[in-house]
This record gives C-alpha cells, structure tokens and sequence, in this order.
C-alpha cells in the first residue's frame, strides 16, 4: 500500500511536468505559427501576384535539419513527421494547398499526399491520372500526386505518357510503404467468398490469398479504394486495401500486413507549375530520346558519366508519336542549376534528339 502511495506520487510529479512542457510547446508552435503568418505578409507586399507561400526547399532544410540536431530518445523520422505537421499546419495558415490525388478517397495516392504536404493540405480526389494533369494545368490545384513505380494504383507508363505532353513540371518525390490488409464488413474469414483489389495488389498477396482464401473468387478492379467500397456493400465480399480504405469505408480489418514481400515501397511524383529551387540534396527527372541505332543509348548517357553525374534510374517506354523509336525517363542526382549537372544536361540536349527536363527537387525526407 505504502509502495503503491510512493508510485502515485511519482507518478503525479512526472505527469505535471508533461502539462508544463505541453504549455511551452503550446506557447512555442502558437508563436511559430505567428511568424509563419508574418513571412506570409513580407512574400505578399513582395511578390504580389506570383506569391509562392509553398516552399519546397525550405521545407526539406528545417526537416533535415531537425533530424540532424534530433537528441533523442525519439527516431529522427519520428521527429520529422511531427515537425512536417507543424509546417503543414503554419503553411495552411498562410494559403490552405490543394492536392488533386488518383481517388476515390482512401488511396495510397491520397495517403502520399499527405504524408508529403501534411494533414493540413486539402486533397481532391480526381477519377484519372489525367484529371490530374489537366486540373494542376488549369490551376484549379495548385499540385497532383501521381504514381510512378511499383504502382499498386495507377499505370505507371501512363503517368510516364502524360509527362511527354505536359507543360508541368516535377516539384517532389514521396517513398510510400505499401501494407495490405484484408477488410470486410464480415467478421470472420470463413465467410468471404469474394476478393476485390487491384489487380497488382491481388497479385502482391497471392501467396496469403491461396494459403488462407483458397476458394475465394478474385476480382480485379480499378483501384484497391475501389474494392473497398465495394466490400462495403456486398455480403461475403472483403477487399485487399491500405489502412486509410477501411478507415473511410467503415471495414474491419481481418487480416493485417498480408502481402507476400514485406518492405513494399511505391514511389510517386508530386507535379505542380515549376519545379523546385536547389536545397542541397536533389533529384533531376529527364526525358530523353536518341536514334534506335547500334550504341545509341550508350552514346546518349555518355555525358553523364562524363560530368561524373549518377543515374538513379532509367524507364524506356516506346514512343507513340511514330517520331522516336523510344523514350527514356532517367532520373539523375543533382539540381539542374547545380554546376556539373548543367554542364552535363548541356551536352545531352546537343546529343539527344528528344531533351526535355521535368524538373528538379529535394530528395525526399521522409
Ligand atoms: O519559410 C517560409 O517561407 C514559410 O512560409 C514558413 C514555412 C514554415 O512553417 O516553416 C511554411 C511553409 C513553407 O512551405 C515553408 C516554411
């Protein structure tokens, strides 16, 4: 008893410094918040009409710097996703972001969004990649969150084919870990008779799906949101879908984590008017074309090597205009406007018979 006494009293003190450090950080972020709201005046009177409140460069400085002056015992990722909500929330004070995302609501597309623009941004589901395009184009949002690679979604050489047309340009990248989950409005596996998911997430769990649903029907549709809505609303029907899908469509979850390669990434493209100013640490996304002759595609990279640049990767895709055989989309280390990587693009666009640069950007943080 006297122990348990000694227990509360310890107990208390440490809760009573927990609410004074709240107050402080209460204090504290209402001030940052007010600072934020001053440098939103000082861009206004000095940019007037092409106020851009929304900067990428900056952001990536306060995050990776924060995570390297985190002390601990919190993980730096941990601490750059409380300091990107904060951002996300002054930020929203100064002009609320629009985000149009692959929809419905529930996506792994919206969930990228988020987790790259913060809670505070407002997304907008649109029903294609290309709605996407055409309303970041029209103004009407000021970014799109498109899939890119290992998509789970959208079809990736789609996104690939809008960038050919496109005025748009690349202004980040966002690393997602794909977890499947099986969700149903039923509560017991014994009674689902119907699978639905995208086609690539059912195949991204068949192992799980043949082991404990062996006589499920599968059927593929067009977006793992979409299944979920469906299971909603059929008997003995489940859907293989992210955490955010049964959240919005009101699903149990039945089984968790059930794809077959644990550590599933997804990457995607944030676009948007312009590309971003150098931060330090960026990527440059290019589309390229050469002759479809012996040595064409060696002769094509050559200045990169040349300027000691580092290819991240490389997509062909063939080209549907009938002007190029193919089409590379290579991403390289570095900022257009960075020095060597200038010099570099300077000689590919001489050499390559199709040169376009969609953008530079910071590497992602988190
Ligand atoms: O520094 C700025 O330009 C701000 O608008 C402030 C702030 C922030 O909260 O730190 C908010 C939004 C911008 O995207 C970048 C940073």
């Amino acid at each position: 008893m006297a122990d348990h006494a000694h227990d509360q009293d310890g107990l208390d003190r440490v809760r009573g410094r927990i609410d004074a450090i709240d107050q402080e950080l209460l204090d504290l972020i209402s001030e940052r918040a007010r600072c934020a709201q001053r440098v939103a005046q000082i861009k206004t009177e000095t940019d007037g009409r092409a106020v851009q409140f929304y900067r990428p460069e900056r952001e990536v400085a306060i995050l990776r710097r924060v995570k390297g002056a985190n002390p601990g015992p919190l993980d730096g990722e941990e601490v750059a996703r409380l300091f990107r909500e904060i951002m996300s929330a002054c930020l929203a004070l100064e002009r609320p972001l629009q985000a149009a995302f692959l929809g419905p609501e529930g996506t792994f597309t919206q969930a990228a969004a988020i987790k790259h623009f913060g809670h505070s941004v407002v997304t907008r589901a649109m029903a294609t990649i290309d709605e996407i395009f055409r309303e970041v184009e029209a103004g009407s949002c000021d970014f799109g969150v498109v899939p890119v690679e290992n998509s789970t979604e959208g079809v990736v050489s789609h996104t690939l084919d809008l960038f050919m047309a496109s005025p748009l340009a690349i202004t980040g990248e966002v690393s997602l870990r794909i977890h499947h989950h099986l969700m149903s409005a039923e509560t017991e596996l014994g009674a689902i008779r119907t699978v639905y998911s995208h086609q690539q997430s059912l195949a991204q769990c068949r192992e799980w799906l043949d082991r404990y649903l062996p006589h499920a029907e599968r059927v593929a549709v067009g977006s793992n949101a979409d299944a979920a809505r469906t299971a909603a609303k059929e008997s003995g029907a489940a859907a293989v879908a992210g955490y955010q899908a049964a959240e919005i469509y009101g699903l149990e979850l039945l089984a968790e984590r059930i794809e077959d390669e644990p550590g599933n990434t997804t990457r995607f493209l944030v676009i948007g008017k312009q590309d971003a100013p150098p931060s330090g640490q960026d990527k440059t996304s290019l589309l390229l074309s050469c002759r479809n002759e012996a040595g064409g595609l060696h002769a094509l990279l050559m200045p990169l090597a040349a300027h000691g640049i580092s290819m991240t990767r490389i997509e062909s895709r063939p080209s549907r205009r009938g002007i190029w055989d193919y089409v590379f989309f290579v991403d390289i280390m570095g900022h257009r406007d960075d020095l060597p990587v200038a010099a570099a693009l300077e000689h590919l666009e001489r050499q390559a018979l199709l040169f376009k640069v969609l953008g530079s950007y910071p590497v992602a943080v988190l």
